[in-house]
């Protein structure tokens, strides 16, 4: 029998991450991100989730004195993407990033979404206006503001911003998508939505969370990483890390006992 393997899209090797004050967050984290799969990161506070997440973005680099080891390779290109003659903007369109409170921009709808296709240089309105529409849709957004465009973003509700930030970080037609704990501010219907998202995204895109909620881990993802002190413990199919996972640590903090 035929077996399909996925393919890899991007995959962490032997990464570590110092901050600027000597503190090292990660400890030769190797890991893959399968294409078109969500993996989940979850772990107890301060274990190191969403530096490792920042890093596929290179959003370390905003902050002087901060240290990378080790590579994140893309594929099929082979861009590491730590690589120090590697863009930062560019891989910033090529690995977007989603954060745990709606942050749209004090600009309108339309041009909260139009933002990253003006920072690539596109400035054809009709193109714009295409792709607008196309993200605003992939967001399931477009239904609910096609008649306000040029809205103030701040007058959408909390998930609709949400939604909105995904839209915008969908335009430029990232690869990647990273979530960090994306609906920790918001109520359990918007949350549902930006989960149900989530999963329709992943027909498009790769996918990586951070979360603190284990069910939501359990609800959207396809793999899971256990992390612990900046080091990854446990990596698995979701299934096989809920059910039956192979590390005791693993075991305590899914089911609560972790102390
Ligand atoms: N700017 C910084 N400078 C120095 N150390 C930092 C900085 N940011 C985070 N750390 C430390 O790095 C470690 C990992 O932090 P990180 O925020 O990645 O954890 P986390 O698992 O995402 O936590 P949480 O679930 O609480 O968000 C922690 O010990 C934290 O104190």
């Amino acid at each position: 029998m035929a077996t399909i393997t996925t393919p890899i899209k991007a995959e962490a090797r032997d990464l570590n991450f110092f901050y600027s004050n000597g503190a090292r967050a990660l400890k030769g984290i190797s890991m893959p991100l399968y294409e078109n799969k969500i993996t989940a990161l979850i772990g107890p506070s301060g274990c190191g989730k969403s530096t490792f997440l920042r890093c596929f973005n290179r959003m370390h680099d905003l902050y002087p004195g901060n240290k990378y080891q080790g590579q994140i390779v893309m594929h099929p290109d082979n861009t590491n993407v730590l690589d120090s003659g590697v863009d930062p903007i560019e891989v910033r369109m090529r690995i977007s990033m989603v954060f745990q409170k709606p942050n749209p921009f004090p600009k309108s709808i339309y041009e909260n979404v139009a933002y990253g296709l003006r920072v690539r240089g596109e400035n054809n309105k009709r193109i714009m206006d295409d792709k607008v529409e196309e993200a605003l849709k992939g967001a399931a957004l477009w239904n609910e503001v096609k008649d306000r465009l040029h809205d103030l973003a701040f007058n959408l509700s909390g998930g609709q911003q949400q939604r909105l930030c995904i839209a915008r970080a969908l335009a430029t037609d990232p690869e990647i998508m990273l979530f960090d704990e994306p609906t920790s501010a918001l109520d359990p219907i918007a949350t549902a939505n930006i989960e149900e998202l989530m999963v329709e995204l992943r027909s498009k895109l790769t996918i990586l969370v951070v979360t603190h909620n284990m069910q939501q881990a359990a609800r959207v993802s396809d793999y899971t990483a256990y992390m612990y002190l900046g080091e990854l413990i446990e990596y698995d199919d979701t299934d096989k890390i809920f059910t039956n996972p192979g590390r005791k640590e693993t075991e305590d903090y899914i089911t609560g006992k972790f102390g």
